[in-house]
């Protein structure tokens, strides 16, 4: 489904990402993990379009999107859930929800439209009810919490039918419990759809307990991939990127 081969970016002295080729299959999904400064962020913005790489080839659906706008790789399927719901602090969850839907679908949305096209309506009620957000349809987005306006974010990406999605930190910002909670919501969106999820994150009990497949980077470049046990047991991964102080407590868990 996305297909990523030899990725590099610098800014000026510093060498961001260092030739990074990594797939994705459809329909998988996957955590890209690193420690600070390892080029995760950078490898969103390089292949979601919103910053232009040195070299590579970024290949959506058997076509290389490289070089093309971030409007255009959205339109060819891959979306990317940014913090926006608090953009529009006046409006509500549902009407947000359709007007994304109805500027997907190249329609005018308008507040003062009565009634929006059913079709837009029935999917951001999809979407709502996807995200458990089915109760909260009328909230108005500044009255969100922290945890709700990260679903609506991912709901509004959701609502250009992507194939790739792609999420930076779900779970920032949150508590240790509203952090399970949001994470089983997003492993539920995957398990029932056939989209092909990207995550990074930073919490390793979240990363080893959802992931399928870990992909690594530290530097600029890929350190490990592969499935969770694997992770666990990659020394690499023990030692670059827990560092030593977990080394036992990794190694034991692994057993
Ligand atoms: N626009 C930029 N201009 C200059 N340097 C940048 C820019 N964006 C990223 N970098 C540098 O590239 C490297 C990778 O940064 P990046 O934000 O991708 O890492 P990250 O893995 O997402 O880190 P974190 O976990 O802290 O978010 C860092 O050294 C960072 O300082």
């Amino acid at each position: 489904m996305l297909d990523i081969e030899d990725l590099a970016k610098s800014f000026g002295g510093v060498e961001a990402m260092r030739g990074v080729t990594l797939d994705f299959p459809a329909s998988s999904l996957t955590a890209i993990i690193g420690p600070n400064g390892a080029g995760k962020t950078t490898f969103f913005n390089l292949i979601s379009g919103h910053i232009r790489a040195d070299r590579g080839r970024v290949v959506l659906n058997g076509e290389d999107v490289m070089g093309r706008s971030s409007l255009e790789i959205v339109r060819r399927g891959m979306a990317r859930a940014f913090q926006v719901a608090s953009i529009f602090p006046d409006m509500t969850m549902e009407d947000s929800l359709i007007a994304a839907v109805t500027a997907r679908r190249g329609e005018l949305f308008t507040l003062r439209r009565r009634a929006p096209l059913p079709a837009a309506r029935d999917r951001a009620r999809e979407i709502l009810d996807t995200l458990g957000l089915s109760s909260r349809a009328g909230a108005l987005s500044r009255n969100l919490s922290h945890g709700e306006q990260k679903l609506l974010d991912i709901g509004l990406a959701l609502a250009v039918d992507p194939k790739v999605l792609l999420l930076d930190e779900p779970t920032a910002g949150m508590g240790a419990e509203e952090r399970w909670r949001m994470i089983e919501k997003v492993h539920a969106l995957w398990e029932g759809s056939d989209l092909t999820m990207i995550f990074i994150e930073h919490d390793m009990d979240i990363v080893f307990q959802i992931a399928q497949q870990i992909n690594v980077l530290s530097y600029g470049k890929v350190l490990a991939q592969g499935t969770p046990e694997e992770i666990k047991r990659n020394q690499d991964v023990i030692d670059a990127y827990l560092g030593k102080d977990h080394h036992h407590a990794v190694a034991e868990d692994a057993r």
